[in-house]
């Protein structure tokens, strides 16, 4: 299976090749934290969460996108993410948090330890998943990636031992839009399915516990990855900064992982995007207007590399997400 990946215009320039990269609708603060007011006036008045700028509803021909609710002002964070399901780069998991993919500093990296955290806030956010995983032998299953380049089967890993200690569901992804399943993809994927089941199998995982493991799970799972899971390359440096700076000014480092996340995953693409998706320096993600928009307005942000022409764009998105791209930019033939 090809490995995709959206990417934002603003870390396009780094892509040897044009990879994509991706980073919705529903209201809780279990999928995207809300912009915090601060405190105000010397009584000092709690911290109350306001409710992002946006909502998810239906487009004509795109299926569900992001719309904005007020007037946003150009640079305006409009709210945070945090992942449903991420994993560093195999490359990366000796220099970052194995939950939040932040730096290690040389006093949280431990090279005794296959992976590190950066704080026990992560340590035990991590807990319960990492304690199904490290009972397993992963060996074979990194191989399989590394050999193949493939860096979707560790997030569809870490989200099998996500349901298996029982932190999540394991339709936690369905409400996401798939990618197309061709006969091409499930041959391809078949090795990947029996290397995840048989270091479950081999680590006595109970078969009950394991139910939801079938194939057809499994590839449902990557197919909805492929479509919307991001690349993470941290910005670093003071957000507050990077979101008064334009997108492609952001100098981003080199990726340290991907990730899912629920909000983002329902952001239609353009080629001439008025939002953008930033990290700073974690994985939770931001997303920041671009430029002033309008009540009602759609937010989209870019998938791929824009400063492509026309035809090289239409390939990658037809061949990548399955959509011929209807952003007013490419209608105009630009
Ligand atoms: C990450 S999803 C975005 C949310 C999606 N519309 C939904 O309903 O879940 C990407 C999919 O949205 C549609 N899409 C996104 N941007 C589009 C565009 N510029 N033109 C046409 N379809 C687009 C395509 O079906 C694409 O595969």
């Amino acid at each position: 299976m090809s490995n995709l990946v959206r990417c934002t215009r603003s870390c396009i320039s780094r892509f040897k090749k044009p990879h994509l990269q991706r980073n919705h609708f529903l209201s809780s603060s279990f999928f995207f934290t809300s912009i915090e007011e601060g405190r105000t006036g010397p009584t000092a008045t709690p911290v109350r969460p306001a409710p992002p700028p946006i909502r998810v509803a239906l487009t004509e021909s795109a299926g569900r996108s992001v719309f904005a609710t007020r007037r946003i002002g150009a640079g305006e964070l409009l709210h945070t993410a945090k992942p449903l399901v991420s994993h560093p780069s195999l490359s990366a998991v000796q220099r970052v948090c194995y939950f939040c993919l932040r730096k290690l500093g040389n006093t949280s990296a431990n090279p005794l330890q296959s992976v590190s955290f950066c704080s026990e806030e992560c340590r035990e956010q991590a807990k319960a998943f990492h304690g199904v995983e490290a009972k397993a032998d992963w060996s074979a299953y990194d191989d399989y990636c590394r050999s193949n380049g493939l860096k979707y089967p560790l997030l569809v890993k870490r989200f099998a031992c996500m349901v298996l200690s029982g932190d999540v569901s394991s339709d936690l992804l369905d409400v996401l839009q798939p990618s197309g399943v061709s006969s091409q993809m499930i041959s391809e994927v078949e090795e990947g399915f029996s290397l995840l089941k048989s270091a479950f199998e081999e680590a006595n995982v109970a078969d009950e516990k394991m139910a939801f493991l079938t194939k057809q799970w499994y590839i449902g799972v990557l197919a909805r990855i492929r479509i919307n899971a991001f690349r993470i390359e941290l910005a670093g440096g003071l957000y507050e900064d990077l979101l008064l700076a334009a997108a492609a000014s952001v100098e981003a480092e080199a990726a340290v992982g991907n990730a899912v996340y629920m909000l983002p995953s329902f952001y239609n693409h353009d080629c001439d995007p008025n939002v953008h998706i930033i990290w700073i320096d974690n994985v939770d993600a931001k997303l920041a207007a671009l430029r002033d928009v309008e009540p009602g307005e759609e937010l989209r942000i870019c998938y791929i590399d824009a400063s492509m022409d026309h035809d090289a764009r239409q390939t990658i998105l037809s061949g990548g997400f399955g959509f011929q791209c209807n952003c007013l930019r490419c209608l105009s033939g630009d």
